[in-house]
């Protein structure tokens, strides 16, 4: 088979869209386009590709009225209209793979009852997940897919990080702090090295990412050492729907006075919380801020994420003892000069200090010169660590062979 003709498809489930982008099936691949299915079940979904070449792009409305109807679209346009090649194998990113699975490996069988029977470790992504790895399986089953999870990245948190204060005997069951977004910090990491930030190998790193779903880390010498998000991705900084930290007297309370079920509960905190829960009508960031001056309730929840993301970035400069290089990352962090300047006000005593000029245009490096604290902006890609776990796992040449 020639270099150029196998391709590799990665996928990043959700649970109101796909994201999705084909890369060269190379020992070093190289992405060929990007795209996503968003808005699933609403009216207004949208199929958008991002090509290089403009005439493969585009944007269009279509129906999608679950997961399954827009899995089965994207499979449509691969096998008919995608430039595509030979799919030689798919990449999914599992957020959750429980006290069992962390390395990127090959989906078998009995991963996916597994996974099945994880579900209740993360309702909100996992089903997806799974249908998405279904489908594929169903309409090409001789093509190999690989599970590439989100937890892996913190696997090691030391013992501290990993426990929950609750009775004992749930951490048998897998009751612990996992950390997510691994896939995202990964990648963060390697483009530090790449960057020679000496930090990201033997240093004080904290990394931020500030997207629809939104945690930190806090990284020393390379490893994870804590990170906001625990058992679910529920944890943490409020998001763009999900709560983060509540106050666990909560569930009783709501419980008491509302009749509200876990279920109720469990839907508030995941769906309706978080900026779209305080703002009473957004969960993006950009509406929150063109409307903060006029709407007290999109102020205030702008100033509760911030506040909150600022309380995890002090609380982890205490784990690490200090901090050398703080990264934001994100569709907020990488694009929103104001958050990044809220985020940072107050922390000069850590040695923060932002060059406004390079931050109001988001530049690599948006710290002073004097900074004792390297401050960065770095656009973030899942996929392309899934891409190169799947030529890793299976084994493909600089010619796209594979050896295993
Ligand atoms: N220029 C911007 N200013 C502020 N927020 C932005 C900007 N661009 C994107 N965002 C925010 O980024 C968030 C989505 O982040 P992203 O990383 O794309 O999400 P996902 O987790 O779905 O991949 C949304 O809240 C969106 O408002
Ligand atoms: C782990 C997580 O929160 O993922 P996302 O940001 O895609 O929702
Ligand atoms: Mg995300």
């Amino acid at each position: 088979m020639t270099r150029s003709s196998q391709r590799i498809l990665t996928i990043n489930g959700g649970s109101s869209s796909i994201k999705f982008a084909l890369f060269d099936a190379e020992s070093a691949p190289r992405q060929i386009l990007s795209g996503a299915i968003e808005r699933i079940g609403l009216s207004d979904a949208t199929f958008r590709v991002k090509h290089a070449n403009p005439a493969d792009s585009f944007c269009r409305g279509v129906t999608a009225r679950d997961h399954t109807a827009a899995v089965d679209m994207l499979m449509d346009w691969i096998e008919q209209d995608a430039p595509c090649g030979v799919l030689t194998a798919v990449g999914h990113r599992v957020v959750h793979g429980g006290p069992k699975y962390f390395a990127p490996q090959l989906i078998t069988p009995e991963m996916l009852a597994e996974l099945q029977r994880l579900t209740a470790f993360d309702p909100e992504h996992l089903p997806e997940e799974i249908l998405l790895i279904e489908a594929f399986r169903h309409r090409f089953p001789q093509l190999p897919q690989i599970a590439c999870f989100d937890t892996e990245f913190h696997r090691d948190l030391p013992r501290v990080a990993k426990l929950l204060p609750i009775p004992r005997r749930y951490e048998a069951m897998g009751v612990r702090r996992y950390g997510f977004h691994g896939l995202s910090y990964a990648f963060l990491m390697e483009e530090l090295a790449r960057l020679g930030d000496a930090a990201a190998t033997a240093g004080r790193v904290i990394l931020v990412h500030l997207g629809s779903g939104a945690s930190l880390a806090a990284v020393r010498d390379g490893k994870s050492i804590d990170t906001s998000m625990g058992f679910t991705p529920t944890s943490g900084i409020p998001m763009s729907t999900r709560s983060g930290d509540l106050d666990p007297g909560l569930i009783g309370y709501f419980a008491r006075t509302e009749n509200m079920s876990p279920q109720q509960f469990n839907e508030m905190v995941t769906m309706q919380s978080g900026l779209l829960g305080m703002s009473e009508t957004s969960s993006d960031m950009r509406d929150l801020l063109a409307h903060e001056t006029h709407d007290v309730r999109a102020a205030e929840a702008v100033a509760l994420f911030c506040y909150q993301v600022k309380k995890w970035i002090g609380a982890f400069a205490a784990t690490l003892g200090g901090i050398d290089t703080l990264v934001f990352a994100g569709g907020i962090g990488e694009n929103s000069p104001i958050i990044r300047t809220r985020i940072c006000a107050g922390l000069e005593f850590l040695g923060i200090a932002l060059d406004e000029n390079q931050n109001t245009t988001n530049e690599n490096v948006i710290s002073i010169a004097a900074s004792t604290v390297a401050v960065r902006v770095i656009r973030t890609d899942e996929q392309i660590m899934i891409a190169k776990s799947v030529i890793r796992i299976l084994g493909i040449d600089q010619h796209g062979n594979r050896s295993l």
